[in-house]
């Protein structure tokens, strides 16, 4: 049979459409026509308010999809950004799949939502989703954490409440805290007192977060610790590959031990979290909580689990978790700090007139109390690495409708409110035409703390703040006294900030130095103390 020219769109449509030009075109044009109008109806229905004091909407090219696709693609800079985009805005909603995320940069605004009553807005309920996927908590120990996890006086303490009383009392200033400090600077005076320099280049952020590492676990953990003293090479790397591909667990989900999506996100950071639960738990097998170099907060804190039930190896979870609140951004404020000091010779020379160790001592001593200079110069270091979001949940299902400062609000049930510190601390509103310069004089001028959110607020406020800071200054004041650091290229580098501002931002670029003694003494009394400016 010959080839039939006429063969019509019917009997193969596509291929008919293609093959026929003139036909085609209305209904190209009505294809258009009716994309066009989808893509109207849903760019208008993602700006219409679920309620009518809802805060006002930012609508996406993307309807409904693309802030989540931004977020996802461009990490904490997106959503810090839109806030710096949208300065007239002390809050806005961006439109999700079946949900709304809504973005505070207001300061005052934020410290008002993080008063209203934990039945209003809650981090709690976002804990075992994210524990579950970030330690990969199995069910069991999910459902234990979900109990009385927000308790009213007389009812129930559940493990969450428990645990946080702990670690808040613990960590608080006084007794216990300048205990653990001074555990601090023992270790600190053997790492970095007996640092012998190499004649190469070395990074600056791995040498700096190795001291900041080791002497965490030696101080919480003993010196038979899981991290350090472990047979088992290369733990150290494992818990930063963990660090480094958290967002990828926490997106990517795995609870139960981890599954298949979050292996595929986050490939090195669950095996490096799986081999640090493991030698975990062979050290809580053989009583290494039971040493008497271990301080009291940790033993409690696995007896706490112990009691509520919590099986061994989820046990070894969650003292991994702790570990990470010690360590990573302590870690990465002392590597900006150190950088921003020797890369300074103006501030050096006052950094270290004021520390006052020069004089004709036998040792290298100095007294940290009243160091307000250092201080500032950690709390600046802060405000520009930390992009970190305060998370909350809208509890009542039905939404609610809240009154700041005269004014209403209302939220959708289960929707997420983040006070996006990114913006807060990047914007010129609040800290400055100077914004993006590393200015730690603004801190020595009684500078706001309402914009500083590097340690979260409210519910979160990080109880390891006064622990941090006191911490940073003495890694800073004992490198800056014994060495001298020449910066490679005498440049400091941008933030990289196209990650989950789940912790300190890092460099975008490695920052290699040269580090020779300076002071050959050994170290003395450094005087650390519980008291900082805050
Ligand atoms: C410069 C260092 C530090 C920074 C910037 C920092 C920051 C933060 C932030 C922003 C949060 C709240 C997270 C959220 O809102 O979800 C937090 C929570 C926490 N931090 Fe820190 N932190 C630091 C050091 C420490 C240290 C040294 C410890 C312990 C030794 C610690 C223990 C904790 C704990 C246990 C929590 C969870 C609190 C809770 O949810 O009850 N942090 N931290």
């Amino acid at each position: 049979m010959a080839w039939n020219h006429t063969s019509t769109p019917l009997q193969v449509p596509l291929l008919g459409h293609l093959a026929s030009p003139s036909s085609s075109l209305p209904v190209v044009a009505a294809l258009a026509v009716v994309l066009l109008t989808t893509y109207g109806i849903l760019y208008y229905a993602q700006t219409v308010r679920l309620g009518k004091n809802e805060p006002p909407v930012i609508p996406s090219r993307i309807p409904f999809l693309g802030h989540v696709l931004g977020m996802l693609l461009q990490g904490g800079r997106y959503v810090k950004n839109l806030g710096l985009e949208n300065p007239h805005l002390p809050i806005f909603t961006l439109p999700a799949p079946l949900s709304r995320i809504y973005i505070v940069t207001s300061p005052s605004l934020a410290l008002s939502l993080q008063r209203l009553p934990l039945t209003s807005l809650s981090f709690t309920p976002l804990i075992p989703h994210v524990t579950k996927r970030v330690l990969g908590l199995n069910p069991h120990t999910v459902e234990v954490i979900s109990r009385d996890m927000d308790p009213s006086p007389g009812q129930p303490v559940g493990f969450l409440a428990e645990m946080a009383d702990l670690v808040r009392e613990t960590l608080a200033p006084g007794e216990t805290m300048t205990g653990l400090l001074s555990g601090m600077e023992k270790e600190f005076k053997t790492l970095i007192g007996g640092y012998v320099p190499e004649q190469k280049e070395i990074g600056l952020l791995v040498w700096i977060r190795h001291f900041v590492a080791v002497a965490t676990a030696r101080c919480f953990y003993g010196e038979g610790n899981p991290l350090t003293a472990a047979e088992e090479d290369g733990l150290e790397e494992a818990f930063w590959e963990f660090d480094h591909g958290l967002g990828g667990l926490l997106v990517g989900g795995g609870g139960g031990g981890g599954g298949l999506w979050s292996g595929w996100t986050a490939k090195r950071a669950y095996r490096g979290r799986e081999r640090l639960v493991k030698a975990v738990e062979r050290w809580l097998l053989e009583g290494g909580h039971e040493r008497e170099d271990v301080p009291p907060v940790v033993k409690k804190r696995v007896e706490i689990a112990l009691k509520h039930g919590w099986e061994l190896k989820e046990v070894a979870r969650s003292e991994v978790s702790f570990l990470f609140a010690g360590i990573v951004n302590t870690a990465t404020t002392s590597f900006w700090g150190v950088l921003q000091v020797v890369n300074d010779g103006g501030l050096l020379g006052e950094v270290r007139r004021e520390l006052g160790v020069d004089g004709g001592k036998e040792k290298i001593e100095g007294g940290l109390r009243d160091k307000v200079l250092l201080e500032a110069v950690v709390n600046e270091c802060l405000r520009l690495g930390s992009d970190t979001y305060s998370t909350r949940v809208v509890v009542p299902k039905e939404g609610v409708e809240v009154e700041v400062k005269g004014k209403e609000y209302w939220f959708k049930g289960g929707a997420v409110v983040q006070i996006s510190g990114g913006t807060i601390h990047a914007s010129k509103e609040n800290w400055g035409e100077d914004v993006r310069e590393f200015k730690p004089e603004r801190f020595l001028k009684g500078a706001n703390y309402k914009n500083f959110r590097a340690f979260g607020g409210g519910q979160t406020l990080c109880p390891g703040r006064n622990f941090a800071v006191a911490v940073v200054r003495l890694l800073i004041a004992m490198v800056v006294t014994k060495f001298e650091i020449e910066v490679v290229g005498g440049r400091i580098p941008e933030k990289e900030d196209g990650v989950l501002p789940v912790h300190i931002l890092e460099p975008k670029e490695r920052v290699m130095v040269k580090v020779s003694v300076r002071d050959g003494r050994e170290f003395g009394d450094f005087g650390v103390t519980d008291r900082t400016g805050r």
